[in-house]
């Protein structure tokens, strides 16, 4: 009988489910094992290769077990267990010190560095963080949740090594992925030019969360089926040597000779050239293999970089075949690798997607940028239907905002697609690039307030205040996914820099029809009347606003509610009409009270001498918000419709009700 690899893979995977859901239903993943007596990194050291292998699986078993019950980011960490194995064991943490990139894929590293117990409460409100965090644990060296600092960071902590007169090792690991951000360059061109020693681990897994992209992908991969250049190192040392009578002193100058012969061997040694000592291309779960690249790296002087192949979501069938929906993953069925879906209306993502191809049939400048997530930001359509208007320029939100810049000068309208929390990369870009020039680039900010589970890295709580202050900037938020369409139309009409910013997750099922409306700037639109105060709400706040108005009505509290649709310009009629008939204004907004919206209004009203008005602002506090599901952490900061209600109710009672 003839039996393909592939039918023998699905065989052997079924029958690998079977083992699991029974060791699920005993509840006993990781216990009793060999991972039970790994209680920090030193357990590693007495543990044979054999061993290695099988907590290597015990480990896979673990990643896959946990995150199909809390989500997070699986493929990355299937990929990197043989990596994080050898790096433990060959190093000592935390005197040697291990800074990961982005810090997605640290899950086999806190596994392994005494956070085993904790690993189930990952993510989960009071439980580990899916990252990196300094205050978690003294073997996370560097917090991270944004990508390419890695390199910049080790070669921080290897600086002020060499200027205390420390020995330690450090070592960063960076994603072929963020490999492709600028800031990785600057850090490599300063690494080189200090011959410091450092040991940088590139993790070539040919995957940002997408197919990764760019003209160094290209490079990655031709160096991937390249002869391994450190084996020819070797074996032309080793050659040379063997030369009768004058090997050995042939052998001094092989230095010289090898330099010469690398250029024809490998072509473009570019990490070399940088002034790194390249190894690699390694297979990247082969833990001999890597263990002696890194026992053999780690006494060479000055920076070294080791390039790893490996595989995203290696282990887990359908990680192996879908490394890119796996990549961050919520909830999930092991046996068949089925998402549990929440059901409920589209996102804020596919309806802004959906959108930007109907605008974009009708509109031939439209073009659409993103910085490496054509998926998480809603594009992937846009790139189908219009491949030669698309571009994603990979981790890169800086270039990406400029690049933008410059297309409207040629009277392109580009859409800059990217979440707000890494738009905080593109800060100044978009102050010098595009608003001081006026150019016509909308920005669609995708996760903006609170993101949930992800935590403090990712929380898109900071783009009212970082971008309204920008002059020429217009900047809207939608109270729902129908009125984004209405916005994103609004944007196109527009001849100049406009922001809308949205939340994560479903919209609120808001009836859409298919034409555009274009809104009037700086207009608002009032929802409810009421007069003993309003709720001034901007974004998807306005929902919350209405229900926390009807909690209040029964209390004898008539509040109104008013979708602001703008942070910039701000409705200056309405607040002078509401400063006038009310007196009493309460902001509510899902991004930090410093600089936020309710910040705009008090500016107005400062600035139009409104001094009765008594203005409450309901928004985030001065302080990073951790992580935990989305209506937690809304509800933990009164910013639910019951937190909303009980704040204007106290507000109220404070000072009074105007008759
Ligand atoms: C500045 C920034 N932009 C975007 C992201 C979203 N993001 C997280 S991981 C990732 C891909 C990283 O790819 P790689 O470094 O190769 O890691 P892999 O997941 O393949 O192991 C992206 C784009 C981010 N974390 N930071
Ligand atoms: C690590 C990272 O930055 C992304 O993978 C992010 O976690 C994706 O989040 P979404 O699930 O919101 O797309
Ligand atoms: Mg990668």
């Amino acid at each position: 009988m003839n039996v393909s690899p592939k039918l023998c893979y699905n065989m052997f995977w079924k029958i690998h489910s079977c083992i699991m859901t029974s060791v699920r239903e005993s509840g006993e993943v990781g216990l009793g094992t060999l991972l039970d007596g790994i209680n920090g990194p030193q357990d590693l050291k007495s543990l044979s290769l054999g061993q290695l292998e099988k907590l290597a699986g015990e480990i896979r078993e673990l990643l896959i077990h946990t995150v199909s019950a809390n989500g997070g980011h699986l493929a990355p960490n299937l990929g990197v267990v043989e990596l994080t194995l050898a790096l433990h064991r060959t190093f000592n943490s935390p005197n040697d010190k291990f800074i990961w990139d982005v810090g997605h894929q640290a899950y086999v590293h806190k596994i392994l560095t005494g956070r085993r117990r904790q690993f189930s409460t990952l993510r989960q409100t009071g439980g580990i963080s899916g990252f990196p965090k300094r205050c978690e644990s003294q073997h996370d060296v560097f917090g991270v949740g944004h990508s390419s600092t890695s390199i910049s960071s080790a070669l921080g902590v290897a600086l002020a090594r060499d200027m205390s007169g420390d020995t330690y090792n450090v070592i960063g690991i960076i994603g072929d992925g963020s490999l492709t951000g600028g800031q990785a360059y600057e850090a490599l061109n300063h690494a080189g030019h200090l011959n410091i020693n450092l040991t940088v681990v590139l993790n070539d897994n040919e995957m940002s969360i997408a197919k990764n992209v760019g003209a160094m992908s290209e490079y990655l991969a031709k160096l991937r089926t390249a002869p391994t250049y450190s084996k020819v190192k070797h074996d032309i040392e080793y050659l040379l040597r063997r030369i009768p009578a004058i090997g050995e002193s042939v052998a001094k100058t092989a230095e010289r000779v090898k330099d010469s012969l690398k250029y024809l061997l490998v072509p473009g040694m570019l990490f070399e050239e940088l002034g790194f000592t390249y190894f690699g291309p390694i297979d990247g779960h082969n833990i001999p293999l890597i263990l002696d690249v890194l026992d053999k790296t780690k006494s060479i002087k000055g920076p070294v970089l080791i390039h790893l192949l490996t595989q995203k979501g290696k282990g887990y069938a359908p990680a192996e075949c879908n490394a890119d929906k796996f990549h961050g993953v919520g909830p999930f069925c092991i046996d068949t690798g089925e998402i549990i879906k929440n059901g409920g209306a589209p996102s804020y993502t596919q309806v802004f997607g959906d959108t930007l191809v109907k605008l974009a049939e009708q509109n031939p400048d439209i073009v659409a940028i993103t910085a490496a997530m054509p998926e998480g930001t809603g594009l992937k359509k846009f790139s189908a239907r219009f491949p030669e208007r698309f571009f994603d320029v990979g981790i890169a939100e800086q270039h990406a905002v400029t690049l933008a810049a410059g297309m409207a000068t040629q009277g392109k309208r580009p859409v800059v697609a990217v979440y707000s929390t890494f738009l905080q990369r593109g800060y100044d870009q978009i102050l010098h690039d595009v608003c001081l020039q006026n150019l016509p680039v909308i920005f669609m900010l995708d996760r903006a307030g609170i993101v949930g589970e992800d935590g403090a890295t990712h929380h898109g709580v900071f783009d009212y205040s970082f971008l309204r202050h920008i002059p020429n900037m217009v900047m809207m938020a939608p109270k729902d996914e129908n009125e984004l369409r209405h916005m994103l139309y609004t944007a196109t009409q527009l001849n100049g820099p406009v922001a809308i910013r949205y939340p994560r997750g479903s919209g609120v099922g808001a009836e859409s029809k298919p034409d555009f409306t274009q809104l009037e700037l700086g207009k608002s639109e009032e929802l409810l009347l009421g007069k003993d105060l309003v709720l001034l709400a901007i974004g998807t706040m306005a929902a919350a606003c209405c229900q926390a108005a009807a909690l209040l009505a029964p209390k004898g509290i008539e509040a109104g509610v008013v979708n602001a649709r703008f942070v910039k310009p701000l409705d200056g009629q309405l607040i002078r009409r509401l400063a006038r008939d009310k007196g009493v204004i309460i902001t509510v907004e899902d991004n930090v009270l410093a600089g936020g919206f309710g910040s705009a209004v008090l500016e107005y009203i400062n600035a139009q001498q409104l001094n009765w008005v008594k203005v409450l602002r309901l928004g985030l506090p001065d302080k990073y918000i951790e992580h935990g599901p989305r209506n937690y952490l809304l509800s933990r900061h009164g910013l639910d419709p019951q937190g909303i209600a009980a704040s204007a109710e106290a507000f109220i009672r404070q000072f009074g009700v105007r008759k």
